[in-house]
């Protein structure tokens, strides 16, 4: 196993700080450019690398099981993942969502979460320790190797055991579970971005949502690309933005948290 000590920048602050910091490092080393202009990019850059550190800071820490969760993700050599190579450890929520999940779940005080796109497990984690203790999460994940290392965080876990893994296409699992007439009070879109209007279709149609049920869908900015360049995720995204934006039956807001967290409920 590799362990990876540094990740990419995958949220809109990440890559603007990242590039400024670039930029600001390329001036300093070019001859000919004015001390304000340099002063000026090297604040620009410390505003924008200094603020996911300071949000880190101001958060509630993680808990160790979490912790554990997160580093086993960190351990894993994505690089060598044959059966499901679009996976990276970029993909886990983290600390500051995650704790944003867990008061969720308390003001909404949930007993039933729906979890689409597990991963590794650590927004279902989350969410489960905010649970009461007859509280449960159901979490869908179509990548096996992945439902396998969950499993095991969630074993080593207090609070994992409220935690039911269906692995298989999200669409079948929530048409199975419409059919079934389970409901649940949070459901987290986090799973393929060109399934989420899909989803959430699924979810109000399907009546899987409680009366003051809320939906939390995750990467609602996409670092930056629904307006600020085009890919197949990026449009995607601004698709389904677009879509939540022009459904008369929910309203929502789209929270600046890591790469964006639109909260929906219906009206
Ligand atoms: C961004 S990750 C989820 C991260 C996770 N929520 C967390 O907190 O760390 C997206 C996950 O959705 C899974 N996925 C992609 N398409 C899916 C589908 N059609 N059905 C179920 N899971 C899917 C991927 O295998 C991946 O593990």
């Amino acid at each position: 196993m590799t362990v990876s000590t540094t990740t990419r920048p995958v949220t809109p602050v990440g890559i603007l700080a990242a590039e400024l910091a670039e930029i600001s490092a390329r001036l300093d080393a070019t001859d000919g450019v004015g001390e304000d202009l340099r002063a000026r990019l090297r604040r620009a850059s410390a505003l924008a690398g200094g603020l996911d550190p300071y949000v880190s800071a101001c958060t509630t820490p993680e808990s160790p099981a979490l912790r554990a969760l997160a580093a086993r993700t960190a351990a894993e050599d994505w690089g060598d993942h044959g059966s499901a190579p679009q996976l990276e450890q970029e993909m886990l929520s983290g600390h500051v969502e995650g704790q944003a999940l867990k008061l969720l779940v308390h003001l909404g005080r949930a007993r039933r979460v729906l979890d689409v796109g597990m991963f590794t497990g650590y927004s279902s984690l989350a969410m489960a320790e905010a649970l009461p203790a007859d509280g449960t999460v159901v979490a869908c994940e179509v990548d096996a190797h992945v439902a396998g290392i969950a499993r095991e965080c969630f074993d080593a876990s207090p609070d994992g055991h409220k935690i039911t893994v269906r692995v298989a296409p999200a669409a079948d699992t929530l048409a199975e579970l419409a059919a079934a007439g389970e409901r649940f009070d949070l459901v987290f879109l986090d799973a393929d971005k060109g399934g989420y209007l899909g989803y959430l279709q699924q979810v109000l149609d399907g009546d899987l949502l409680t009366e003051h049920g809320v939906v939390c869908v995750d990467n609602t900015l996409m670092q930056g690309q629904p307006w600020c360049g085009s890919t197949p995720n990026g449009d995607a995204v601004a698709a389904f933005n677009r879509a939540v934006a022009d459904d008369p039956r929910v309203e929502q807001a789209l929270l600046p948290v890591r790469d964006g967290l639109t909260i929906l409920r219906r009206v």
